[in-house]
């Protein structure tokens, strides 16, 4: 029989600090029983590796949370992208892999990086001052919406609308219940922008409208894959940065070594998502009876995911607890890998490459000023404050 671990890795304790459970879980096997849940859990770098790029096997149709689609209800309309295999998967991403490719993103370049020497600028008019609202949220939310196409007013949805969609992978927990009241109004306001008449003609948006002008997709297809944009494009980003803001300002010595070569911004981005994981776990669910580590998995078995586990093993990573700019950490399973890999990943890329940057040249040190705080999500690891004091250049 399978080991089995009996600790509920969505309860506070262990989304607080999810380290010491993910060790256990590690060593516990290549592949575990969580009994709290009935489910099977991946921890190690090359089971998580395995399952990912195993897409024939390991289906995203019937959901990536915890959620059967097979027997369940979906809170809303599945993803076109996320919660589709090929072949349904395979127009939505084409399109949208042209929409944010990095040839595409050129044309905002300059802009986003004027637009965060603008904001540091303003940001280090203080000494002291929270990293996560002036910095990490407010930078992805000056930017993003704007190449989305999104109005101006509303904007405050987008955040929570993310943070519950997030929770939502996960059971049905406390932080599930918390989010339920404003569900249906920012479910409202997320669908009403995704309508064409609601985007500006020269954003994501409306290049995801004129893929259907061309049948590249159906209209129909259109607003669910916008949809995508607003729940996958925000929280993640806003957390990764935080994320990114946290590991330099802990490390000084790296965040030296980002001053003196600041060519080191995505690199250092990638390291931070690698050791953070933003996005923590996901499921898979078994498509039929399947093998794993020479254990038969019924077809239907959910199968947790610990991407953050992955990336902090270390059978796959030297001194994986170390936040370092000399490692490669590219192969990080931090944006997911194979055919559902994050195809934002360059958007995410520019943002924090424009944000890096424009702090690498403007602050000479970095540290925390006070007591740091969490926020708790059944699949974001996120910060919800990080007091910061800054010694400008
Ligand atoms: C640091 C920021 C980000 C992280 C850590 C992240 C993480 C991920 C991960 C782990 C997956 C794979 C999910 C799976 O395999 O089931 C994924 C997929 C996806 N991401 Fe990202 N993401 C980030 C930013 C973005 C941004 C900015 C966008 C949109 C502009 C975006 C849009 C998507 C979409 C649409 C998918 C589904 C792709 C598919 O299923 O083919 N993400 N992301
Ligand atoms: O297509 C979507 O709605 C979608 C939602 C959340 C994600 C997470 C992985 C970043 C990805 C896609």
């Amino acid at each position: 029989p399978l080991p089995s671990l009996g600790t509920d890795p969505f309860s506070a304790e262990v989304l607080e600090n999810p380290l010491p459970f993910q060790e256990r879980l590690r060593e516990a096997g290549p592949i575990v029983h969580l009994s709290h849940y009935d489910i099977l859990a991946l921890a190690r770098y090359e089971s998580v590796h395995a399952t990912l790029t195993d897409w024939q096997s390991f289906q995203s149709g019937a959901g990536v949370g915890m959620s059967n689609f097979r027997y369940e209800e979906p809170w809303r309309a599945p993803s076109l992208l996320l919660e589709a295999d090929p072949p349904h998967h395979d127009a939505p991403r084409a399109v949208l892999s042209r929409i944010l490719g990095p040839r595409a993103l050129r044309r905002l370049r300059d802009a986003w990086f004027a637009d965060a020497e603008a904001l540091v600028d303003q940001v280090l008019a203080d000494t002291e001052f929270d990293a996560v609202t002036t910095l990490a949220e407010a930078f992805p939310l000056r930017v993003f919406p704007d190449a989305v196409g999104l109005p101006r007013e509303g904007r405050e949805n987008l955040l929570p609308y993310g943070d519950h969609a997030f929770n939502a992978f996960g059971p049905s927990n406390e932080l599930v219940a918390k989010g339920a009241p404003r569900v249906a109004e920012l479910s409202a306001w997320v669908e009403a922008q995704c309508a064409r008449e609601r985007l500006a003609t020269d954003g994501f948006g409306a290049r995801i409208w004129e893929a259907a002008d061309r049948g590249d997709i159906t209209e129909r297809q259109a607003p669910l894959i916008v949809r995508s944009l607003l729940t996958a494009g925000v929280d993640t980003t806003v957390h990764a940065l935080a994320a990114t803001l946290y590991a330099f300002a802990t490390n000084p010595e790296q965040w030296r070594r980002l001053r003196e070569r600041p060519e080191l911004a995505r690199v250092a981005f990638d390291e931070a998502v690698r050791w953070e994981s933003p996005v923590q776990v996901f499921f898979r669910t078994a498509t039929d009876d399947v093998e794993i580590a020479g254990t038969t998995v019924p077809s239907g078995t959910k199968i947790l995911m610990f991407l953050g586990a992955a990336n902090r093993d270390p059978r796959r990573w030297d001194a994986p607890d170390a936040f370092d700019l000399s490692r490669d950490p590219s192969a990080h399973v931090g944006f997911g890998m194979g055919l559902h890999q994050c195809v934002g990943q360059h958007v995410a890329r520019l943002e924090a490459e424009a944000l890096l940057t424009a702090l690498a040249r403007r602050v000479q040190h970095i540290e925390l000023a006070g007591p740091t705080r969490r926020h708790l999500n059944n699949t974001l690891r996120a910060w919800a404050s990080l007091p910061v004091r800054v010694h400008r250049a």
